[in-house]
């Protein structure tokens, strides 16, 4: 039996979890009589807008790790997922006996370490994706908050970062940026189309550089050399003006490496708006596949479903 399900991913705060993204699709799957079932491995994690399905702080929490081991609360979070990886049968236990019309969706914690420092992630998903094991055919789904795209330098590190978790999982990778609605009326439309599909012209074009440039005298063109003429700038002053200069340069090599992998492109998501979370469930159901494993619906099926709308008085 094939099993499906997301893994929720992305740094601190980007608005995977409570009253966001997974609370949005279970809600979305509900109101489409579709069956999720809904993981926390965020040891840390206290309230949900949804009871999880299954939840790591029934095999161990934040709290205890610190407590118990002495840890503080990131090497606590590490020595929580290297408990889980000793006892996995927990997952596999709850897991196991779920069917086809599933959608697991399984939520991550925020902490940058898990995804770039340590191997645990890669070993977790094998694990969840192993043929003749759990067998789940599974999507990886990384959150960025859409408030990056102000700072262009920040919004590809976290690019870099989503990439890096793409290279590391390799599973069907799906990129969001987030919390839409705090960048409306901020950037322009036009503009913002241009992050979904990031370039290095992104980096050249930079508003904000140019202004900096032109108050620090470099006269806003691209000249990016760090030298600097005028003898009349003091040497702290010169000395700023090259780290800036620097910034510059390796901001343009990984914005030219993220666009010469031309891997990484975004879906926005408005969990306000249900079309933008129906998008990106399609886009799962279809990196997954999960429509061509579902059985056909008996034609009366449909007709009963029909019937109960119409009782409802909706349309
Ligand atoms: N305006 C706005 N705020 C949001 C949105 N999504 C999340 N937030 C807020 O951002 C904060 C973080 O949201 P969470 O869902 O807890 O984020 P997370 O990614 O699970 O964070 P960690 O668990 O710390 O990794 C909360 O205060 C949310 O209310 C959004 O779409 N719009
Ligand atoms: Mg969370």
């Amino acid at each position: 039996m094939s099993k499906f399900g997301a893994m929720i991913m992305g740094p601190a705060g980007a608005g995977k979890a409570r009253s966001t993204f997974c609370a949005a699709l279970i809600t979305h799957l509900q109101l489409n009589r579709r069956s999720a079932f809904y993981v926390n491995l965020d040891p840390a994690a206290e309230s949900f807008e949804h009871t999880p399905d299954l939840d790591i702080k029934e095999l161990i929490s934040l709290h205890d790790a610190m407590e118990e081991v002495g840890l503080g609360p990131n090497g606590g979070l590490i020595y929580c997922f290297e408990f889980l990886m000793q006892n996995l049968d927990w997952l596999t236990e709850a897991l196991d006996s779920l069917t086809e019309e599933y959608l697991i969706i399984i939520d991550m914690p925020g902490q940058i370490e898990l995804y770039t420092h340590i191997p645990i992630l890669p070993t977790l998903m094998k694990y969840l994706c192993q043929p003749g094991s759990l067998d789940i055919h599974m999507a990886a789904v990384y959150l960025l908050e859409a408030t990056f795209v102000v700072d262009r330098a920040k919004f590809f590190a976290g690019t870099l970062s989503a990439m890096s978790a793409m290279l590391m999982l390799e599973v069907p990778h799906i990129n969001v940026l987030s919390k839409m609605d705090l960048v409306k009326g901020q950037v322009k439309k036009k503009d913002l189309k241009r992050f979904l599909t990031p370039d290095v012209g992104l980096i050249d074009d930079d508003p904000v550089e140019r202004s900096r440039r032109l108050r620090e005298g470099g006269g806003g063109d691209d000249d990016d050399d760090g030298d600097d003429d005028d003898e009349s700038k003091r040497p702290d002053e010169k000395a700023q003006i090259m780290k800036g200069a620097s910034f510059r340069r390796l901001n343009r090599a990984v914005a030219g490496l993220i666009e010469s992998f031309s891997m990484v492109n975004y879906l926005k998501l408005d969990v306000t708006n249900e079309d933008s979370v129906a998008a990106i469930l399609s886009h799962i159901d279809d990196c997954i596949q999960y429509h061509e494993a579902q059985d056909p619906k008996e034609p009366n099926d449909d007709e009963d479903e029909d019937q109960d709308q119409d009782q409802d008085g909706h349309e």
